[in-house]
């Protein structure tokens, strides 16, 4: 069933968020009373459907659609999750929340992006209070997985955890925080780095730029994967947290930190930071920023996903319920008929499979159809226990053939024939397309091997029977344009 999401405040976030939903397959219903929010949601959307595919090795659902509305009451029709995305103010979230809850179904989650006010503060005057909770993302919100969540004091508890549910199905990490406070977590996090970087420049000890390089260079990189606590556990040493403790607690009362005064925030302090900002930064507009900054978060999330660890063991945890229930799932006796090529792979095209020549690079088709051939194995039964066991097939032979152009975030399927798959020989087709056309062909040539002797040998029984299966109801199908084909230079 289509699932939809309203959208208030079309803003930064409110686009993220819109962007989060639709690309995860939801109809999305946005409200913003600004002219210019179409065009502004339109560029973030951009912006996530060139990033955000490839944070997974599978698909994506669908694209959901997305609807400008002329009110709230019309935005949140039929809406299951509402997102009120609209200016910090306390005066101005109320009184949308009340015109959202005058509309809306009473069983809808609403979630407010607030950066700082408490759930309590929100529900406060509200008809129905338990239906409104903290959900604060993170920007960009379409590749950024952290959603804190906070209820309030006693909120309903299958309410919190079917918003849960919701924000996981978006490939999202909600954390849901036991007690409210102003700023809930992470923001009391970063507003102490942000004051302390103010006194930073307004001292003259550093610029924005070398506050960048002091957090960029070093610190910055080792929290994305391990947080602070854990960093810190493993700094201890041998020894651990208690030696860390132990060696580093006393200096928190030395005078390093200003931490508990804020600077005035007057002309000069912020001509003094926006100027530096211009210098360090002016070269680039603030759409090339973003491309920047999403590129180099889908290659350290994709990087991460590698290592099963942080933010990329989650993105793991969503590609496999991306994949389950699909054919790329199935097993060669789940395929009914097997007369036909075989989807193989249902991916977009990662960021950073692209080059300098704004396309997907010629490394990839071979990583895209070692993928392919990788799937098929397993589908006939070379998955990784059989593979343990000491059987696999090594490739001997490959030819790709580069038919057209493909971009970052297109969707991309391959689909494999058996040309020839008998005793220990193995020769398979691929076929790459983006919709109908056709991208790319991969012919490869391999061997079942021994991993013991490393030399050939026989597959197993049951493997061999699902090779020949597919073998032979593909023998009956005309033979692809390109087989056997050689690089034709004239000589
Ligand atoms: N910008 C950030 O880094 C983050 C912001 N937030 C929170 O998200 C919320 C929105 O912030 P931004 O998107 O940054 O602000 P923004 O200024 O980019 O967007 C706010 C949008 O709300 C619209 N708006 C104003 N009144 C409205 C109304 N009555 N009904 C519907 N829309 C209305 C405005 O036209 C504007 O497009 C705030 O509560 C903020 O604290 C949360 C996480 C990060
Ligand atoms: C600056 N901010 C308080 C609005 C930031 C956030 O709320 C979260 C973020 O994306 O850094």
């Amino acid at each position: 069933m289509t699932k939809i999401a309203a959208i208030i405040g079309g803003g930064v976030i409110g686009g993220g968020w819109a962007a989060r939903f639709a690309l995860n397959g939801w109809e999305v219903q946005v409200f913003d009373p600004d002219p210019q929010a179409e065009r502004k949601i339109a560029e973030v959307l951009a912006n996530a459907r060139r990033s955000m595919p490839g944070l997974t090795d599978v698909a994506l659902p669908a694209e959901g659609g997305l609807r400008f509305c002329t009110s709230i009451a019309q935005a949140v029709e039929g809406a299951v999750w509402i997102q009120e995305s609209v200016p910090e103010r306390l005066e101005v979230k109320h009184s949308t929340l009340a015109e959202i809850q005058a509309a809306c179904d009473a069983e809808a989650v609403i979630g407010s992006s607030t950066s700082g006010f408490k759930p309590s503060e929100l529900r406060a005057g509200s008809t129905r209070p338990d239906q409104i909770m903290v959900a604060h993302p993170f920007n960009p919100v379409y590749l950024l997985p952290l959603v804190e969540l906070v209820p309030a004091e006693g909120q309903d508890g299958a309410l919190v955890d079917r918003a849960k549910e919701l924000l996981t199905g978006l490939g999202m990490y909600p954390l849901h925080l036991r007690k409210e406070i102003d700023a809930h977590v992470a923001d009391r996090l970063l507003e102490a780095v942000w004051r302390e970087s103010l006194w930073l420049v307004k001292d003259g000890i550093a610029t924005t730029e070398e506050i960048d390089d002091a957090i960029r260079y070093g610190f910055g990189i080792r929290w994305a994967q391990m947080g602070l606590f854990e960093t810190y556990r493993v700094a201890g040493g041998e020894a651990g947290m208690k030696h860390f403790m132990s060696q580093f607690g006393p200096a928190l009362k030395w005078p390093w930190t200003k931490l508990m005064d804020v600077p005035e925030f007057d002309e000069t302090l912020v001509d003094l930071i926006a100027g530096q900002s211009d210098a360090q930064s002016g070269a680039y507009g603030i759409r090339d920023l973003e491309r920047i900054r999403d590129n180099n978060l889908v290659a350290m999330m994709r990087a991460l996903k590698q290592q099963d660890w942080g933010a990329g063991r989650l993105m793991k945890q969503h590609e496999a319920a991306l994949r389950a229930g699909t054919v790329l799932e199935a097993r060669a006796a789940d395929i009914d008929d097997p007369s036909q090529p075989v989807p193989t792979v249902h991916r977009a095209v990662p960021l950073d499979w692209t080059d300098y020549n704004g396309h997907m690079t010629e490394a990839k088709y071979l990583q895209a159809f070692a993928d392919a051939t990788d799937r098929f194995m397993e589908l006939i039964g070379c998955d990784a226990a059989y593979i343990a066991s000491g059987g696999s097939f090594f490739t001997a032979e490959t030819h790709i053939r580069h038919v057209d152009e493909v971009h970052a975030g297109a969707v991309i399927d391959i689909r494999t024939r058996v040309l020839l798959g008998g005793g220990k020989k193995m020769h398979l087709w691929h076929e790459m397309y983006e919709g109908d056309r056709l991208l790319a062909t991969g012919e490869h040539f391999l061997l079942h091997v021994s991993l013991e002797t490393r030399k050939p040998s026989d597959p197993s029984p049951k493997i061999a029977a699902a090779l020949t299966r597919f073998a032979q109801a593909h023998a009956a199908l005309p033979m692809p344009e390109g087989v056997g084909r050689f690089v034709g230079a004239p000589r």
